[in-house]
């Protein structure tokens, strides 16, 4: 039972091989939050299943939450994925194709794999793509009462669904107290990934994440093309800009039709085996 670890920024994910586990169709929910557990597993933020057989990319890939749930599509874990098919060679070219569930990526990969540009796809703020619960409309500037405090928010879906913040002052504080109250909210009726965006300067934000199904995360490539996006549609930023996240930087480019390139860094961890022990437990 091979694992590969990677990380993109804090952001760490397990590459497993559907090749090296004949018997297994999927991991189940319960193997896969027992993985990717801190104390009990391996320890992740997320799980990358591939190489799958795809239609019309050249590569398949699913992906897994720490919590079990799967997500349509991750920045980072396409930049991780994307850097163990170059380690193990099972690409030839530099640029390739990937079908996600939340759709068909490219991927660059420069400087023999450390860095990685993906063309994430095309970034959309209308309610019933998100999904946001309510009549038809872009989800721009809506209020919502979490807790103690009202904020505006704005909702936007790059394949996953995120929920953007902007706020003059951010912290991980902030993220950790309403992040889960937003991602539960029954506005998003299939939850929803959290920024909370602060807008630096014309080519620059910051962001504080809360991870649909993982939680605070130190860094998150999905999350970066969403509040870029939401940065640009507001007129608050230009096309270029760099993402600040407590894990280090994502460059975004945005195009004329909100479509998203994202480039950042991807550091090899471990490889090794899972021992069969590490099921014996339930998490
Ligand atoms: N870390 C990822 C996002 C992973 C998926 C997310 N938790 C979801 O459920 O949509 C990224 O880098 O984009």
């Amino acid at each position: 039972m091979r694992f590969f670890k990677y990380h993109a920024l804090g952001n760490d994910y397990l590459v497993l091989d559907p090749r090296d586990f004949p018997t297994w169709r999927e991991p189940s929910v319960a193997q896969i939050r027992v993985i990717c557990h801190r104390n009990f597993g391996v320890g992740s933020d997320g799980i990358l299943w591939g190489p799958l057989p795809s239609r019309d990319s050249e590569f398949g890939l699913r992906i897994f939450n720490p919590d079990g749930s799967e997500a349509e599509k991750s920045g980072n874990g396409l930049r991780i994925f994307s850097r163990f098919l170059w380690d193990q060679r099972l690409v030839l070219t530099p640029s390739f194709s990937i079908e996600t569930p939340g759709g068909p990526v490219r991927s660059v990969i420069k400087e023999n794999g450390h860095l990685i540009t993906v063309a994430m796809g095309r970034v959309s703020f209308a309610s019933d793509k998100i999904p946001v619960a309510g009549p038809p409309r872009e989800v721009l500037n809506e209020r919502l009462m979490i807790l103690d405090r009202e904020f505006t928010f704005c909702a936007a879906t790059i394949g996953n669904p995120h929920c953007v913040i902007p706020l003059s002052e951010i912290s991980p504080e902030l993220a950790h107290r309403y992040g889960p109250h937003f991602e539960t909210h029954p506005n998003f009726p299939r939850k929803t990934n959290v920024q909370f965006l602060q807008v630096i300067d014309r080519a620059n934000i910051r962001i504080e994440i809360w991870e649909r199904g993982a939680g605070y995360t130190l860094a998150s490539g999905s999350s970066s093309s969403a509040a870029a996006a939401v940065a640009h549609r507001l007129g608050l930023v230009d096309r270029a800009l760099t993402v600040h996240m407590p894990g280090g930087e994502i460059g975004i480019e945005i195009g004329d039709d909100f479509s998203i390139m994202m480039t950042g860094t991807v550091n090899k961890v471990a490889e090794g085996e899972m021992h069969p022990d590490l099921f014996a437990v339930n998490v």
